[in-house]
């Protein structure tokens, strides 16, 4: 459903991404990993199609991205680490803009909008600015519009930022669900027990390099790490290579 090919990002002389290549399948949930600068943010906005790689490509459910942008955008939820809200709006208006923009039918949108709102714990702020929302309230509003078209693929950077316990377990379930009804999630974090709770697979990408992905096993293994734990096969593998820089 994502396939990444070989690809490479510069920015003048600076190598933010470098022959990154992994492919996600429908159903899965795929979990990418780095430290601070190492190209997660990077990667996520080419995979959006909201920035341009070097070179490489990138096909989303088969569609190429660079030839046939809008194509491969349609079959997208896509989730950014700094979404913009029209602070103006109330959360109704807001997902029938987005609702919009992605040509979800009128007839039906009112109930399926709804639904959306009380899946995310918002149903009593319809008709609410969003100005008055908490930064949880605002992301929870973000994945409702992004979910609104019922995208075949999900693309969300830092998903469980500013969510409280009740959120994140919230989005931790609704994420189990989306893979188990066949979407393609691409998910990057920090949080790595959320990542090894949640992910089938997970990669590990540093200085703009993927170093290592597989599940848990496949992970402690490349890292020759004693214990499944991503914490530490995370800090074997990302400290592993700075020794070779
Ligand atoms: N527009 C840009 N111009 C120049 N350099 C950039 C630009 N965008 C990103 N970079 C650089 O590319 C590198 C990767 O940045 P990116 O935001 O992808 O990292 P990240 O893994 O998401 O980091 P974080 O965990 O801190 O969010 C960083 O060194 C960053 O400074």
């Amino acid at each position: 459903m994502i396939e990444i090919k070989h690809l490479n990002k510069r920015f003048g002389d600076f190598t933010a991404l470098s022959d990154l290549s992994l492919s996600v399948a429908k159903g899965e949930l795929f979990g990418f990993i780095g430290p601070n600068g190492a190209g997660k943010t990077t990667t996520i906005r080419i995979l959006g199609g909201i920035l341009a790689p070097t070179s490489g490509s990138v096909h989303v459910c088969g569609i190429d991205m660079a030839a046939e942008p809008e194509t491969a955008k349609a079959k997208i939820g896509f989730i950014p680490d700094r979404p913009y809200l029209y602070e103006k709006l109330t959360a109704m208006e807001f997902l029938r803009f987005t609702a919009d923009l992605y040509n979800v039918p009128g007839a039906g949108f009112s109930k399926k909008a709804m639904g959306m709102l009380r899946q995310f714990s918002l149903e009593n702020w319809s008709d609410t600015l969003i100005e008055s929302f908490s930064h949880g309230m605002k992301q929870r509003l973000i994945m409702a519009s992004a979910l609104l078209h019922d995208p075949e693929v999900l693309i969300v950077d830092e998903p469980m930022v500013g969510l409280d316990p009740a959120g994140i377990k919230m989005v931790k379930r609704l994420f189990r669900e989306m893979a188990a009804a066949g979407v393609a999630i691409f998910m990057s974090t920090h949080t790595l027990s959320v990542a090894q709770e949640v992910c089938d697979r997970v990669g590990v990408i540093h200085k703009g390099r993927l170093i290592a992905t597989g599940d848990m096993d496949d992970l402690t293994r490349q890292a020759h790490a004693e214990r499944t734990d991503l914490e530490e096969v995370f800090f074997r593998l990302t400290q592993e290579e700075s020794l070779n820089y």
